[in-house]
C-alpha cells in the first residue's frame, strides 16, 4: 500500500474553513495556478482566491447545498489566478466536519474549446444563412427567384391578415422576347433581363415583392397600393421601357397583367393563388390586345 502524495494530484486540492472560509490547505497545483505559497495559504481567504461572481455563487447556491446535500458536484467557478487573470474552473465539494474540500480542475482547454465551437457554430450558420440567400435570389437579374416569391408571398398573407390593405398583383412578359434573342443572340437576352429587373427593383420598395418568375416572365406585387397607385406604377414601367428602348437595339417592351386584392375576408394562400391566376389572364389579355400595354382582371 503506497502512501500517496497530494502534491502528486494535477488537480487543485483547497480546504477552506466551513465558517471563517480561510484557507487551511493547497496542494501544489493549487500553489501553482493561484500564485500563493502552500506555507502562506492560512493568510488567505476563499474569496481571494474566486471571482466575485463565483462568490455570490458560493453564498446563494454552494454553501446553502453543502449544508443540505454535504456536498456539491460539478459547479463552475472562476478562479483568481496568479496574475489577476481569470481562470474557468470546475469543482467537487464536500463538507467534511467543520472543513469543505474543493477539488478543482481548471477548464481552460474545455472552454478554448467551448470557444472554437461557438465560432465554429457562428461560421456555418453564417454559410448557412448566404446558402439560404443564394437559394432565393435568380443568379442573372439578383431577383428573388419564383420559390423566393412563394415564401414572400406567405409573409404578406399574414401581414395582411394582422391588417388588411389593398395589393396588386403585376405579372410582367417581356415582348417577342424570343426574336429578341434570335435575331441579337443569348447574350443580348441576358442584358435586357437584367436591365428589366433593374427597373423593377428601383421601382419598388421594401415591401414589395419584385421576383423573377420565370424565363422573360417577373412578378411585382404592390404591397398598399390602391388601384390608382398601381396605375400609375404600370404607367411609369412602360415608360421606363420606351426610354430604355430607346437607348439599345431592337425593341423591347413588357406586357402587363394585374389583378388587384380588394377583398378582406380570410386572406390564404388559395386567394393569392387566385389574384395571380387573374393577373396572368390580364397579362394573356394584353399580349393579345397588342403588346406594350397593361390589362386589368376584370371579374365577369
Ligand atoms: N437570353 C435568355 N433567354 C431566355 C432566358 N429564359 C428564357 N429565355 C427565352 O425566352 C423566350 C421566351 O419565348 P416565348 O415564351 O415564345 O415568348 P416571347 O417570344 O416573348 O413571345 P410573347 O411572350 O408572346 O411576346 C424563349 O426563347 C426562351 O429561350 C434567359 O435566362 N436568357
Amino acid at each position: 500500500m503506497i502512501e500517496p502524495s497530494l502534491d502528486s494530484f494535477s488537480c487543485l486540492l483547497v480546504v477552506t474553513d466551513f465558517e471563517t472560509n480561510n484557507l487551511q490547505y493547497i496542494n501544489s497545483s493549487a500553489s501553482v495556478c493561484l500564485g500563493i505559497e502552500m506555507n502562506e495559504a492560512l493568510k488567505f481567504n476563499l474569496f481571494d482566491i474566486i471571482s466575485k461572481a463565483s462568490s455570490i455563487f458560493f453564498e446563494s447556491y454552494i454553501r446553502p447545498t453543502v449544508i443540505s446535500l454535504g456536498e456539491c458536484q460539478e459547479v463552475q467557478l472562476s478562479l483568481i489566478a496568479k496574475a489577476g487573470e481569470k481562470v474557468p474552473a470546475v469543482a467537487n465539494i464536500k463538507l467534511v466536519g467543520s472543513s469543505i474540500y474543493w477539488s478543482i480542475y481548471t477548464a481552460v482547454a474545455r472552454d478554448k474549446l467551448y470557444q472554437e465551437l461557438l465560432l465554429v457554430r457562428d461560421q456555418l450558420e453564417e454559410e448557412t444563412q448566404k446558402l439560404t440567400k443564394l437559394t432565393r435570389i435568380d443568379p442573372l437579374t439578383r431577383l428573388r427567384n419564383r420559390r423566393a416569391a412563394f415564401d414572400d408571398l406567405n409573409d404578406l398573407i399574414e401581414r395582411l391578415k394582422r391588417q388588411f390593405v389593398p395589393a396588386s398583383f403585376i405579372m410582367i412578359d417581356i415582348d417577342w422576347f424570343k426574336k429578341l434573342n434570335d435575331k441579337f443572340g443569348h447574350q443580348y437576352g441576358d442584358d435586357v433581363l437584367v436591365k428589366v429587373a433593374a427597373i423593377l427593383q428601383s421601382s419598388t420598395k421594401v415591401r414589395d415583392i419584385s421576383a423573377r418568375w420565370g424565363g422573360e416572365e417577373f412578378l411585382v406585387v404592390l404591397y398598399d397600393s390602391s388601384i390608382e397607385e398601381t396605375r400609375a406604377f404600370c404607367k411609369r414601367l412602360h415608360i421606363e421601357m420606351s426610354l430604355l428602348n430607346a437607348s439599345i437595339e431592337g425593341e423591347v417592351s413588357v406586357s402587363v397583367g394585374v389583378s388587384a386584392l380588394k377583398s378582406d375576408n380570410l386572406v390564404c394562400i388559395e386567394l393569392i393563388e387566385n389574384c395571380l391566376k387573374e393577373a396572368d389572364v390580364a397579362l394573356y389579355e394584353a399580349k393579345s390586345n397588342g403588346r406594350n400595354r397593361t390589362e386589368y382582371f376584370e371579374s365577369s
